[in-house]
């Protein structure tokens, strides 16, 4: 089976550049692409006129104050005054467009997780834990969104003063803006050498943080078995290392983050320094002005502020892409049940066939090896074999859960992979050893894949319900068809949901049903009752019976015997008892 292990999959593929991730998860996006071009207009303008301020200052003191044309002052202040206000506006204006992108995004990305969640095999959430897997979707693509509607437009908007400070250096002495922007130089060197540690770092933390979050679930969903046990303790040790993990690679991760915000102020005081003792020398071999060194500074600073800001923006714009790659992980998995084109159908095939079946859920560990047996129409088969020796792999291979490694499973004489999913549930039905029901009632719980009674109203389906001699299993509900189920707890008992899900596998009248334990935790008599029913089915539905009682198997027209890779015939109950008496010797 393909290695689906999303924290395995994650150390191969991080050598992945940060642009292609990045132009990946604007194709994401790409709806928002005019509310983004908005919102950098806004940021831009927002730059543009706090860059052309401390110019106009300048200007208003060298042409009115000096003169003392206080009319030009006053003309001037107003102007200035229009420029803030406005600077004001687009900043708010560029913010409130920015959160509407970041909240959408996060709408999108869990919306495409979630649908790509639901189009991945089995097999994937075998190898993956459920609480990592709702860490990704919840706490990753929001380090996104807070990354997107916080930081991406300021990070924007910085570069754009820098650059504009920039311009304005260079251009009033060459020489001196060179030297006073060597130190920035020197910033994007150890940014670009420090970037992959610090996003690694922040991967390391995600990870963390999903492993944690698998604990807590894991634990809450056996609660029942660790207050039975009395091992809250093994529980809470198992979380402290968890949390105690966490808390550590958050350390690391902060430290990472921040490490950029004194380099970076070092440095541009380094710069500031050296701007002020050049230019001193500038002045004292007479190539410079003190008053042009008075605005040099302040451009400077008009530099290197924003610089600083950048150091944790670019701390915040790692987390966002470390979370961006364990998202991505997920979206770019893709199934390997593919389907396969559709192939000539075999005459006179029987209803299944597995034709040399090896599968394995392990790379090296065969569960089937080398399986070949039919199923034909209207007959009944069981399944047995000790504990652990294949009997629910079988069947859901049958159910194609999993795709055979090697060999060939056929329905009605074609390829298994090549029917489509609905078409295939649709023929095949599957009573699971832990039925699984939905928070609801049991008529939302019966209809779910119903095609057929989808929109019968209660009156409707109770007709159906007693016309498919399952009127007698309705009337254990005290409720009837309106009995709420809660998902997950105990308000029905384990007996009670397998008769749901044996009734919502029965009415959707499937061509071959299969019962995995389906009554092992019902009383005798009721029992009994789906025993009758079973006999009732139409005489063209197939029954695959798995059960350990020997009495739910009697009436089997065949009976395999599972174990150690094999499913092979066992002709009589009598040859079927001692298979199994030797089989549990020989394990
Ligand atoms: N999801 C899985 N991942 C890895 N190994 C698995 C998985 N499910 C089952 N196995 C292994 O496959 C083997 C067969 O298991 P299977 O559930 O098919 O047995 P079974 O005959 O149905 O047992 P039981 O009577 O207890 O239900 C076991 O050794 C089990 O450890």
């Amino acid at each position: 089976m393909k290695n689906y292990n999303l924290n395995q999959i994650s150390s191969a593929g991080e050598k992945k550049s940060t642009l292609k991730a990045l132009n990946k998860l604007l194709q994401l996006i790409r709806a928002e692409r005019p509310n983004l071009l908005k919102a950098l207009a806004a940021i831009l303008l927002n730059s543009g006129l706090l860059l052309l301020g401390p110019y106009l200052v300048g200007h208003t003191i060298d042409t009115y104050i000096r003169t003392k044309q206080y009319h030009g002052v006053l003309v001037f202040s107003g102007i200035l005054l229009v420029m803030y206000l406005t600077a004001m506006v687009t900043g708010y204006f560029q913010t409130k467009l920015m959160g509407g992108v970041g909240q959408r995004m996060l709408f999108t990305l869990r919306n495409a997780i979630f649908t790509k969640l639901q189009e991945l095999p089995v097999g994937f959430f075998n190898q993956n834990k459920a609480g990592d897997l709702i860490s990704r979707v919840n706490n990753d693509t929001d380090k996104l969104n807070q990354f997107f509607s916080q930081s991406l437009m300021q990070f924007i908007g910085s570069i754009m003063t820098m650059i504009g400070a920039g311009i304005f250096l260079l251009s009033i002495n060459v020489k001196l803006g060179a030297a006073g922007l060597f130190p920035a130089v020197l910033i994007l060197v150890f940014t670009a050498l420090l970037s992959p540690w610090v996003k690694r770092k922040n991967a390391v933390n995600l990870k963390s943080t999903g492993g944690m979050s698998a604990e807590i679930q894991e634990s809450l969903n056996n609660f029942k078995v660790i207050i039975a046990f009395n091992r809250r303790d093994y529980f809470r040790k198992k979380f402290d290392q968890a949390n105690h993990e966490n808390y550590k690679t958050a350390i690391g991760a902060g430290l990472a983050n921040n490490i950029f915000m004194p380099v970076y102020g070092m440095l541009s005081s380094f710069a500031q320094l050296i701007v002020l003792l050049y230019g001193i020398h500038l002045i004292s071999i007479g190539e410079f002005s003190i008053g042009l060194l008075v605005s040099y500074l302040s451009y400077a600073t008009n530099f290197y502020n924003p610089l600083r800001q950048l150091a944790a923006l670019w701390a915040s714009f790692q987390v966002a892409m470390a979370g961006w790659d364990r998202i991505s992980q997920i979206l770019s998995l893709e199934t390997d049940l593919v389907a396969v084109e559709v192939a000539e159908e075999e005459k006179q095939a029987a209803l299944l066939e597995f034709r040399n079946v090896h599968f394995g859920y392990e790379q090296d560990r065969d569960i089937l090896h080398d399986i070949s047996f039919k199923l034909e129409k209207g007959k009944t088969y069981a399944l047995i074999g000790p504990t652990g020796g294949g009997k629910t792999t079988t069947a859901s291979l049958i159910a194609r859960l999993y795709d055979a490694g090697k060999g060939t499973v056929l329905l009605q004489g074609r390829d298994i992979r090549s029917y489509p999913a609905a078409e295939r549930s649709q023929k095949i039905g599957f009573i699971l050893q832990e039925p699984f029901l939905f928070s609801g009632t049991v008529k939302d719980n019966i209809l779910y894949g119903n095609e057929i009674y989808k929109d019968y109203s209660n009156a409707q389906l109770e007709e159906v319900i007693r016309e498919s001699n399952l009127g007698e299993l309705l009337a254990i509900f005290d409720e009837g068809l309106e009995t709420k189920v809660t998902s997950g707890s105990d308000n029905i008992s384990l007996g009670q949901k397998q008769l749901i899900a044996f009734m919502r596998a029965v009415l959707r009248k499937p061509d071959l049903l299969i019962l995995d334990e389906a009554t092992a935790n019902i009383d005798t008599v009721t029992e009994q009752l789906l025993g009758a029913i079973l006999k009732k089915l139409p005489a063209e539905t197939t029954l695959v019976i798995i059960a350990h009682r020997l009495n739910t198997i009697e009436n089997a027209d065949q009976i395999f015997f599972v174990n150690s890779g094999e499913v092979q015939k066992a002709g009589t109950m009598k040859h079927a008892m001692e298979m199994l008496l030797e089989g549990k010797r020989s394990t």
